[in-house]
């Protein structure tokens, strides 16, 4: 069997409805050319490790991505990397993250740009996330952004000491995709002296007179860095074209940036009376935050825990992808030790059913179904299960709607085991959770604190069983309660016989 949903050969179901932040309502998706969506997606600023909030934005254009294939279309996908341009404050106050990080850490920008985008791409493949179908870096189209600001900068630009600016008035509807323009937020956040309106913004900065920058360019406004709004514009442009499919990005986007890649690429595309509603994307997606205790999980705020320090604790990443497919998108969704503890047993619940169900399976072909097959042949048991599951991710990515389908899927009775298994296989590549692929055993990641190593423990546990076989009861207890002691639970019966507990403080 294929391991592709082919279109062609694909029963579509339920229609496929979106949220889409322009109109505010959940609307049926068809994409501009048949069969093909284009999506961008607003990448990391690598000036640090990436945070789970962040991480979050992927998981939801993962989830995306997969729903698109799910439903028979192919998918060009792009997300950038941002090296360059992004100040402190999401409009023009303040430093440029990437040069702060590098005088901090005392590092070439190119060094620590290196080095945060590789973390970032392992975070992508510890999650299960697809690669997109390219990595755009943004100083690759330094050239590309001063073209498009020198084709927008005569009708909708206006220069000052300290850069280009963009008049935010030249175009109809600033602000609209943030629900209009506000102005005194503007004033509060960014206090350029000069500016014509509040919400203008920078598509160029200027070195200041004396002073060198690691990374800047000669341009027709003097040397400088291009605006972190203007990269995401040009960058789409070049890989995808205006107007594509979908742009997506957290929802703080949604009030600065985006609105402001918007301005820019009406002025760009010059059509804004031929087409008025054209803003270089048709749908603009946006995912809510992940909170703590302290509010938005946040890099500049510091304190921010990272995919790896999960892992160091002896979390598996792909528990906290459940996490965030067990809330919607849209909602705003809480972390902490508990919810991805709760998580993290959640999982281990589904891997050891499969694991059961596949230790049963022996011999049977089972993976990778494509979905008309599975239509055509599943059993009557199981088959409503696919279109609820269908239907459910068919509306605006209903992922928690989603899951308890597949737990409904794998608690079934008398249902053909292999049949079974084809349906997870299938649900599983609109989840990503590995289902298929991983044992319990490889979710028992080791703790960086583990006071023993797994062999040491495999060595306790035996002493324990000779133990017990000499029914010298007292001696087991004392071993079980020193493991208990160093963070091992210890599970008599059960063949993986020993979890380390996570250590989430
Ligand atoms: N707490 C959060 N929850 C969900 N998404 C978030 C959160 N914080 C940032 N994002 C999203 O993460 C993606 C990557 O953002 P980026 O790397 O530019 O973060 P940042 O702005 O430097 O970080 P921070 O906002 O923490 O200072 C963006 O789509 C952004 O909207
Ligand atoms: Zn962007």
């Amino acid at each position: 069997m294929s391991d592709q949903f082919t279109p062609d050969e694909q029963h579509v179901s339920a229609p496929l409805r979106l949220f889409n932040s322009l109109t505010r309502t959940v609307d049926p998706f068809a994409p501009i050319d048949p069969n093909h969506t284009r999506v961008y997606s607003c990448g990391p600023t690598v000036y640090n490790y990436a945070h789970l909030g962040n991480l979050r934005a992927y998981v939801f254009t993962d989830t995306l991505r997969r729903t698109l294939l799910w439903k028979g279309m192919d998918v060009t996908h792009i997300i950038n990397i941002t090296d360059v341009g992004h100040l402190t404050s999401d409009a023009d106050a303040g430093d440029d993250k990437m040069e702060a990080a590098a005088r901090a850490q005392a590092k070439s920008i190119w060094d620590i740009a290196a080095h945060y985008t590789q973390a970032f791409k392992q975070n992508i493949a510890d999650l299960n996330i697809l690669p997109p179908s390219e990595w755009t870096v943004a100083t690759d189209y330094v050239p590309q952004m001063i073209e498009f600001a020198k084709k927008i900068a005569p009708d909708h630009c206006y220069e000052l000491d300290s850069g280009l600016y963009f008049d935010s008035s030249t175009v109809p509807d600033y602000g609209a995709l943030a629900g209009g323009r506000d102005d005194a937020a503007h004033a509060r956040i960014d206090p350029v002296a000069g500016k014509r309106n509040p919400s203008d913004f920078a598509i160029w900065r200027k070195s200041p007179p004396g002073e060198q920058r690691q990374m800047e360019w000669d341009s027709p406004w003097g040397k400088g860095a291009p605006g972190w709004h203007l990269e995401c514009s040009v960058m789409s442009q070049a890989r995808l074209g205006h107007p594509f499919d979908i742009h997506t990005g957290g929802i703080d986007h949604r009030e600065i940036h985006h609105p402001n890649e918007i301005a820019q690429n009406q002025a760009y595309c010059g059509c804004t009376d031929a087409q008025p509603g054209f803003t270089g994307a048709r749908w603009w997606m946006h995912n809510n935050f992940l909170v703590d205790r302290q509010g938005k999980m946040s890099k500049s705020k510091g304190g921010f825990t990272t995919l790896f320090s999960l892992i160091d604790a002896g979390v598996h990443p792909l528990a906290y992808r459940l996490l965030c497919l067990g809330a919607h998108y849209r909602s705003e969704l809480e972390f902490s030790a508990e919810s991805v503890g709760a998580a993290l047993t959640r999982l281990k619940r589904l891997i050891m059913a499969v694991e059961g169900l596949k230790s049963r399976a022996e011999g049977v072909t089972w993976q990778s179904p494509r979905l008309d097959y599975l239509r055509a042949n599943l059993h009557p048991k199981l088959a409503p299960l696919l279109e609820q599951f269908d239907a459910a991710i068919s509306d605006d990515l209903m992922t928690p709607r989603a899951l308890p389908l597949l737990e409904e899927a794998i608690a079934l009775k008398k249902v053909p085991v292999d049949e079974k298994l084809c349906l997870i296989a299938a649900f599983d590549q609109a989840l990503g959770l590995n289902l298929l692929t991983i044992s319990r055993a490889d979710l028992r990641l080791t703790p960086k604190d583990a006071q023993m190593t797994p062999e040491a423990v495999e060595a306790e546990l035996d002493r324990r069983q000779a133990a017990r076989a000499d029914r010298n009861f007292a001696l087991s207890d004392e071993i079980r309660d020193a493991l208990v002691e160093r963070g091992v639970d210890v599970m008599d019966g059960d063949p993986l016989r020993w979890e380390w507990r996570p250590n989430l403080g």
